[in-house]
């Protein structure tokens, strides 16, 4: 039995990503919650011949928490996607007065309700509200670091799109899997190209084009943004990423081979390799790196990917860091 919460989901990654799980025969119960029009994106999803039930959380008023707690009651796993999105001319950093106190009712919510479940947050800026769940979840005494997951699997999904587009004919997207660390806004994006099955293919390109890869993952979201004109961010390629970590996680369960995933974790001690990571990162509290995934969360941060990098990779690393550093520390500040 697996039940999966979905936090926004009559929105526009909300949608897509809610399809995609009900398609999952691993999951038994899709509790999808909105503010706003979860009904029928419930009706409409219920009438799929696909065996996970569905049941739809919409509340009756600002005041009313019994939607939420209802939605999320015994989850295993909850997806947040809610908040506001981007339109041109906006960082995601510009997001933070809104989603900010969103994402921090939703986890009050959880640590009521559903205390151990996996916490998967979509919701912009990343970098901050990641640091917001883990405080709300610490003062209600909840916390584990290896169930709070932020979702940075977009960059590596357009990493692999972006490089083998540079290189057609001789190869596909579905051939890469980039480590994409860091963080998840412009520059705190760190594509490793020079690393494993890229390395060679990244190696083919003039410095220019290299650049313009690294440019291009880094603010790939601008690029979507841009071309909706006012209508939203990416959607449907993150509903594509979101559902590819929470898959990954729930394989991991019965899986007999690892499976790894890259996500923005806290770097706490209590996990194996954090602080091997931590020092490695400046001592940041949150980083994006790869992890191996289990039944408990986060078994492993595989941290040597580090020590392995370019020298070009170190600069955009440094550049990266002290990004981070402030996001964090804004999303920390709130949070308490
Ligand atoms: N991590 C990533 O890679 C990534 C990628 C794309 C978008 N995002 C972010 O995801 C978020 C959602 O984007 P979208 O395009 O789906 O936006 P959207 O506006 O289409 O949908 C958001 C949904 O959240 C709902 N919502 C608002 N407040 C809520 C609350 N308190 N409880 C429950 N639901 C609530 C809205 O009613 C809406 O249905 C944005 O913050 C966006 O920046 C992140
Ligand atoms: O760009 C955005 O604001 C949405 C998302 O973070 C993305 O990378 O597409």
């Amino acid at each position: 039995m697996v039940k999966v919460a979905v936090l926004g989901a009559a929105g526009g990654i909300g949608q897509p990503l809610s399809l995609l799980l009900k398609l999952n025969s691993n999951i038994t119960e899709l509790s999808l919650f909105d503010v706003v029009n979860v009904p029928g994106v419930g009706a409409d999803l219920s009438h799929i011949n696909s065996d996970a039930s569905t049941k739809t959380f919409l509340p009756s008023s600002k005041e009313d928490k019994t939607a939420l707690l209802g939605a999320l009651k015994g989850a295993d796993l909850v997806v947040i996607p809610a908040g506001v999105p981007r339109k041109p001319g906006m960082t995601r950093d510009d997001l933070f007065n809104i989603n900010a106190s969103i994402i921090k009712s939703l986890a009050e919510g959880i640590a009521e309700s559903s205390p151990k479940a996996f916490v998967l947050v979509i919701s912009n800026p990343v970098n901050s509200t990641v640091p917001i769940v883990a405080e709300t979840l610490k003062q209600k005494g909840v916390y584990d670091p290896a169930r709070l997951f932020g979702v940075t699997t977009l960059d590596i999904v357009r990493a692999n799109t972006f490089i083998a587009q540079l290189h057609p004919g001789d190869s596909k997207p579905s051939d890469f899997n980039v480590n994409v660390v860091g963080g998840h806004s412009g520059e705190t994006i760190v594509p490793l190209y020079s690393i494993g099955s890229s390395a060679s293919f990244y190696n083919k390109l003039s410095e220019e084009q290299k650049k313009e890869l690294i440019h291009r993952v880094q603010f790939g979201g601008d690029e979507v943004v841009q071309a909706k004109n006012g209508a939203g961010s990416a959607t449907l390629s993150m509903a594509y990423a979101g559902y590819r970590l929470a898959e990954s996680i729930l394989k991991s369960f019965t899986s007999k081979e690892e499976v790894v995933e890259n996500t923005y974790l806290n770097l706490d001690a209590s996990i194996k390799g954090a602080a091997e990571a931590k020092k490695l990162v400046g001592g940041l509290e949150f980083f994006s790196l790869p992890v191996k995934l289990g039944k408990n969360g986060i078994e492993e941060v595989k941290y040597e990917i580090l020590t392995k990098v370019s020298a070009d990779e170190e600069k955009l690393l440094a550049v990266a860091k002290e990004q981070l550093a402030k996001n964090i520390e804004k999303g920390v500040a709130f949070g308490k």
